[in-house]
């Protein structure tokens, strides 16, 4: 399931806007690649070109390759919603589907894919789903009560849960915690840990604690300045890029200096 994906030369854009300049990295499968950087350098504008996501705003584009498996997510024949399937994302804020159930909102996206499946297999996967996200005793019971009604790092949870019901190759996560109390944050860190066994995942956090805890690679971005580009300063082990970073404007950020 997870994939290794490699970035070559990426541009991306709002318009004439170069918001993010000249990005090559690889991401490692089964491991988490934290972003990490000050606001407006591009992190979540870089993670939604992972998926093609960024081109759903009028005038967005991107330039260079994402190549997950051998496949460049940006050729002409390939299908940008098959992308968004194999490459799940999950958000700031918890968005389940409010009129929805919690089986419901597990079952959602299997619905989008087209899948035909009876509901024999359709309770199975909403099972293996929230039992995989650490939500399925917590809700076992209640499972066609509003996913609403459930608290925030509860319906976080239920978001990566519908995330991974569709067994993605990587997952994708826009600070996912900022929105959660601490308690919840950690179960949140907790699941990351899990999940990387069987995934690939990258997680935007402006919580460099969070990044130290949860990583195993970390990817600082800078920006020189508003209107310039993002760029990717550099890219390493964790451990690496916090203890001994090779770039000054890393040590600055990391140490609280900026940003
Ligand atoms: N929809 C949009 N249209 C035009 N410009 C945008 C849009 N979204 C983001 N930008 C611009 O792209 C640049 C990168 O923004 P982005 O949100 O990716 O940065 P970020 O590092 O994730 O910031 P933050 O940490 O504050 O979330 C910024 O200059 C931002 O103003």
């Amino acid at each position: 399931m997870a994939k290794q994906i490699d970035v070559e030369r990426l541009n991306i854009y709002y318009r004439d806007f170069l918001a993010v300049e000249d990005v090559s990295m690889s991401i490692e499968a089964r491991s988490v690649t934290a972003f990490i950087g000050p606001s407006g350098c591009g992190k979540s504008t870089f993670l939604r070109s992972l998926n093609r996501m960024h081109e759903v705003i009028p005038g967005a584009r991107v330039q260079g390759r994402v190549v997950i498996d051998g496949q460049d997510l940006y050729a002409p024949e390939v299908d940008p919603v098959r992308v968004r399937a194999s490459v799940g994302m999950v958000f700031q804020k918890p968005n389940p589907f409010p009129t929805m159930s919690i089986r419901e909102n597990v079952a959602a996206g299997l619905k989008l894919n087209g899948k035909r499946m009876n509901k024999a297999t359709v309770d199975d996967v909403v099972e293996r789903s929230l039992r995989g996200a650490n939500l399925w005793n917590e809700v076992k019971d209640r499972l066609d009560k509003p996913g609403a009604g459930l608290s925030g790092g509860q319906q976080q949870r239920l978001c990566i849960a519908r995330a991974i019901a569709v067994q993605p190759e990587v997952l994708l996560m826009d600070e996912p915690c900022s929105a959660l109390d601490p308690i919840s944050t950690l179960a949140i860190e907790e699941l990351i840990s899990e999940l990387k066994a069987n995934y690939t995942i990258v997680i935007v956090t402006h919580n460099m604690q969070q990044a130290a805890r949860v990583s195993d690679s970390c990817a600082f971005f800078n920006i020189a300045g508003t209107g310039k580009p993002g760029k990717l300063i550099e890219v390493g082990p964790t451990t690496k890029v916090f203890s001994t970073p090779s770039q000054q404007a890393t040590e600055d950020y990391i140490s609280g200096r900026f940003g």
